[in-house]
């Protein structure tokens, strides 16, 4: 007689994390420099681990090995000419990580840190998160090492069109639809846009989102991740029946995710006591931030925040922008760059009282940091959840373009709203039914490996 011997649960989830850390090693050994790309895959294969063990078809499939491997990644030269008549050379990337449930879509980012492991790490990140928005959307990122501060308008202008004229061979409405990031705004989306239609000769609005809206641009993507935020933490306080109004928030940056996030906070009742750039940080107690002064001097002036204090004689500025999570709050809303929050930050804010955390920037918190939120019962909301709100509104400015339709802000902002409702209530369910309530790193990573991983498998080897 046969007999056929069953795995306990603690033989199958032996051998699934010996698969994750033989996956983990070979990513590790292939590519030994890009540490913020293992940073993010460690936490997510930490993460999903529940949904290995409970699913063997994802191991059967080697799904884990097709995943961390880009599609596509492109390098490219993007030789421009300064005001000064100097030929200057830039690196140029686009990561197509994977288009198993959509065109791959995700920013672009021009920052002198811009590398293929920074690149790959956001591009990673924007699988999942693209999968959570519930729209039809591959991951992709991208960007270039070239910094815009300093650089006049003419100089960006060039270097945009530069950077398009080799970029426009990879991308199109159903291929690859890139938008912004750091350093890339409205501005530059607008000087891509117009070398991509003139190498086309053809007006294909979907090639880009965030564009003008003299020109195919959605009502509300500017607002949308800063704005996704604020609704995607008001769900997590009626998780835990509260309100953001009355209570205090600090914000890391102040471009396009801290400017929107401020707004919204501000507009449900919320203060706002503090906000940074890469030199410091504004702290106004008694007044809170006055909008208003940030929006002039970043989005017109191109300033810097240290001039605040100009305007708010009642402000303070500091120096070291890492600074801002000594101050108390409620809720920290980290929006500016990667592990921007470490683990002193952490212990810091956790000192102070804060009950919510949610990242409106990629990775901001480092892993030790997340630990100390999750082990001191400090409600942390991660970056794929958290600030999905822009590249949601992406999809649907595609979705308008295609159609040949404009819609009102009111009705982008509604869709919005219902978006990151949803994403909140996939996220909590996916943790309770993996045994982790409340954690919502677990509910996110498992929600959204899921429905792509599910689609790999459908579409067989490819
Ligand atoms: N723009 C978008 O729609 C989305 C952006 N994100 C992420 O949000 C973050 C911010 O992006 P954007 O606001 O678009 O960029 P941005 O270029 O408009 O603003 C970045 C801001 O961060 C500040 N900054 C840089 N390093 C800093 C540091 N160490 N401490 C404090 N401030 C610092 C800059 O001075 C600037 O104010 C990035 O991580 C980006 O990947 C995520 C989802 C969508
Ligand atoms: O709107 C988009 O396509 C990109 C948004 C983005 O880069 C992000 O979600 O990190």
């Amino acid at each position: 007689m046969q007999t056929i011997l069953k795995e306990s649960t603690s033989e199958v989830e032996k051998r699934v994390q010996s698969y994750i850390d033989d996956v983990f090693t070979m990513i590790k050994r292939r590519d030994p420099h890009e540490t913020e790309f293992h940073q993010t895959v460690s936490v997510i294969f930490k993460s999903i681990k529940p949904a290995l063990v409970k699913n063997p078809a994802y191991i059967e499939h080697q799904i884990l090995e097709q995943i961390v491997e880009p599609e596509k990644l492109i390098t490219f030269r993007v030789p421009w000419v300064d005001d000064q008549g100097k030929t200057q050379v830039n690196r140029g990337y686009r990561v197509q990580f994977n288009s198993a449930i959509g065109p791959y879509k995700g920013g672009l980012r021009f920052h002198p840190t811009v590398n293929t492991s920074i690149v790959k790490f956001l591009g990673f990140q924007q699988i999942f998160k693209n999968a959570l928005t519930g729209q039809p959307i591959g991951g992709g990122k991208g960007g270039s090492d070239f910094d815009p501060k300093g650089k006049s308008d003419m100089e960006i202008m060039r270097f945009c069109q530069s950077f398009m004229t080799e970029l426009a061979n990879y991308i199109g409405p159903n291929t690859d639809v890139p938008a912004g990031d750091i350093g890339v705004g409205s501005k530059e989306i607008g000087y891509m846009f117009g070398q991509y239609k003139k190498i086309r000769g053809n007006f294909e609005a979907g090639v880009l989102t965030g564009k003008g809206l003299n020109y195919g641009g959605s009502l509300a993507r500017k607002e949308a991740t800063g704005y996704g935020l604020i609704y995607f933490v008001s769900e997590m306080l009626k998780g835990k029946k509260e309100k953001i109004k009355g209570k205090r928030v600090v914000v890391s940056g102040s471009g396009n995710v801290s400017i929107y996030a401020m707004e919204k906070a501000i507009e449900l009742g919320a203060k706002v006591v503090a906000c940074s750039d890469s030199d410091g940080y504004v702290y106004d107690e008694k007044n809170g931030i006055d909008l208003d002064t940030v929006k002039r001097l970043k989005e017109v002036e191109k300033g810097r925040i240290s001039d605040y204090i100009d305007a708010h004689p009642t402000a303070v500025y500091k120096e070291n922008c890492k600074d801002i999570w000594n101050i108390p709050c409620d809720i920290a809303l980290p929006c500016a760059t990667q592990n921007e929050l470490d683990e002193k930050a952490a212990a810091a804010l956790v000192r102070n009282g804060t009950a919510y955390v949610a990242e409106g920037a990629n990775m901001p918190c480092t892993p030790e940091a997340i630990h100390i939120f999750l082990k001191n019962d400090v409600y942390y909301g991660p970056g794929k959840a958290a600030n999905a709100g822009g590249v949601a509104v992406s999809s649907l400015e595609m979705g308008q373009n295609s159609s040949r339709m404009a819609w009102s802000f009111e009705e982008v902002e509604t869709r919005l709203q219902e978006i990151m409702r949803d994403i909140y209530k996939n996220c909590e369910q996916a943790a309770k039914m993996y045994e982790k309530e409340g954690n919502l790193v677990v509910g996110a990573n498992i929600a959204g490996f899921i429905k792509v991983a599910d689609a790999m498998i459908e579409l067989g080897v490819v």
